[in-house]
């Protein structure tokens, strides 16, 4: 399988450069040249597969030609044996048509576990066989940081630098990061917004010179690799509900709480690769970029407002970009050209034909804190069950929606309540306790820089730090 960058302009790339190349040369995202498609016959030999098995099913296209191919299932059977849930991604009923796709049974307690346990395990087995090195840099509004440090603590042949916007992340995922004393694991505090910390993160990227001294690699959703191993529960949701099997197909609809866009583009790709997927629901809270977006067609960025929500605390959502190569028919240069108007005038219109062939598989939602404490409240009157902030918000869309009536829908839940006691507790009255592994975390010391948004400073930082750049000096 080869790889293209969505802005035309950057080498075309094999899956292990992928993976450790993380942004294109061009500061585009890599896709897939062609969509692997399962057909029917395909579909039915999925089902009753394990998980780990229809992960490897499912990816195994997408590694062709890689290093790790030969491996591959024995890589995708060891990140997810830690999960806690023997499915990995349960699916449990909520209302007659509703089901939550529970994504948070991983060591981490939120959905970034599901991608960012296989990549930890990919990046080491291809830096091991080429004997190299690297630093990652992420972006994280607060789980896919506690994942990915997680997922490469003491690594022996990669570095993680995880930025953060400071005191905007829940406590628990704060120090669910913070706690790590892994010599390889680093954590920096921007005073700003997840947006902040991602344009740095990408400024890194953008930067041959630093990238020369130290070879880079990303871990958030900018990595081809993570939306990969995301499209699988996208399927097994499919199979558990039959939507496709050997009972036949029948459509289905997700809704998806988003931010970076990457969970709701890996649902696109699922339906690319045969999923009968009727309507992807894009849910956003107040920062809700996107869901004006589906009203007006046109991106139009205001400045970021803390939520309840705050992993979704997003305006610029990376994955959107790889949405608009696919609508656009795939061309680069007009993909450059319409981000590079949203950067500089903060606002561009994406015209009809673009807009509509967008709502064609994709429809927006938002909801305030308001409504997202009193959806919390109601799912835990209706059906027992304590769901967190993000989680409503899909949730709500689904109650709210007008949704074909003929179609089971699934919401995504991206995390566990357990994350965001306060939110969950001001919703519901009830506090819900963290797992036992982690019941002394607020105890555990905690260490992080505090730096400003700042490129510059960042890049100091990093080499004063950095364990790679001093070996490379
Ligand atoms: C709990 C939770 N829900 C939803 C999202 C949004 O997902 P995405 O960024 O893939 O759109 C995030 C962050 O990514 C998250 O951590
Ligand atoms: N909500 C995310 C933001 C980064 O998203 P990613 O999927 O691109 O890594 C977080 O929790 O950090």
């Amino acid at each position: 399988m080869r790889y293209c960058s969505t802005r035309g302009d950057a080498p075309v790339l094999g899956f292990d450069e992928v993976l450790l190349t993380g942004l294109a040369s061009d500061g585009g995202l890599y896709l897939p040249e062609a969509w692997p498609h399962f057909s029917a016959a395909d579909l039915d030999e999925l089902a009753g597969l394990p998980y780990p098995e229809l992960a490897a099913r499912i990816m195994r296209p997408f590694v062709v030609g890689s290093v790790v191919a030969e491996r591959f299932d024995l890589l995708v059977a060891e990140a997810y044996a830690g999960f806690e849930h023997a499915a990995v991604t349960p699916l449990k009923q909520l209302d007659a048509r509703l089901w939550l796709l529970e994504l948070f049974h991983g060591p981490t307690l939120a959905f970034k576990d599901v991608a960012l346990q296989l990549l930890g395990l990919l990046f080491d087995a291809i830096l091991s066989a080429r004997g190299q090195r690297l630093t990652i840099v992420g972006a994280t509004s607060g789980d896919t940081g506690s994942a990915a440090i997680e997922a490469c603590r003491d690594r022996a042949h990669v570095e993680i630098f995880m930025l953060h916007p400071k005191g905007r992340t829940s406590e628990v995922q704060r120090r669910q990061m913070t706690t790590v004393q892994a010599a390889n694991v680093h954590n920096i505090a921007i005073e700003g917004s997840f947006d902040d910390c991602q344009d740095l993160v990408k400024a890194l990227f953008n930067d041959r010179g630093f990238r020369a001294e130290l070879p880079l690699s990303a871990v958030n959703s900018i990595n081809w690799a993570r939306v990969m191993a995301q499209i699988v529960y996208y399927f097994a949701a499919g199979l558990a509900l039959g939507a496709i099997g050997p009972g036949g197909r029948r459509p289905l609809a997700f809704v998806v709480p988003t931010g970076n866009f990457g969970n709701v583009f890996a649902g696109y790709a699922a339906k690319r690769m045969g999923l009968p997927i009727e309507t992807l629901v894009v849910a956003s809270n107040a920062n809700d970029i996107l869901a004006r977006f589906f009203e007006t067609g046109a991106l139009a960025m205001e400045t970021v407002v803390p939520t309840l929500s705050p992993s979704m605390d997003i305006q610029v959502s990376s994955n959107f970009e790889r949405l608009l190569f696919e609508a656009a028919d795939r061309d680069g240069a007009l993909v450059r050209s319409l981000l590079d108007r949203f950067r500089e005038a903060r606002r561009v219109e994406l015209g009809e034909q673009l807009w509509q062939a967008i709502r064609s598989d994709f429809q927006g939602f938002r909801l305030d804190d308001a409504g997202t404490l009193a959806e919390m409240a109601l799912r835990r009157q209706e059906s027992g069950e304590l769901i967190d902030p993000h989680s409503a918000v899909g949730t709500a869309a689904a109650r709210s929606l007008e949704l074909d009536r003929r179609l089971p829908v699934v919401a995504l839940g991206t995390a566990h309540p357990a994350k965001f006691p306060d939110a969950v507790e001001k919703a519901t009255g009830e506090r819900p306790p963290l797992p036992p592994r982690l019941a002394d975390l607020y105890e555990r010391p905690e260490r992080f820089e505090v730096l400003p948004a700042d490129t510059e400073v960042l890049k100091a930082h990093i080499r004063s730090r950095s364990a790679l750049a001093g070996a490379a000096a």
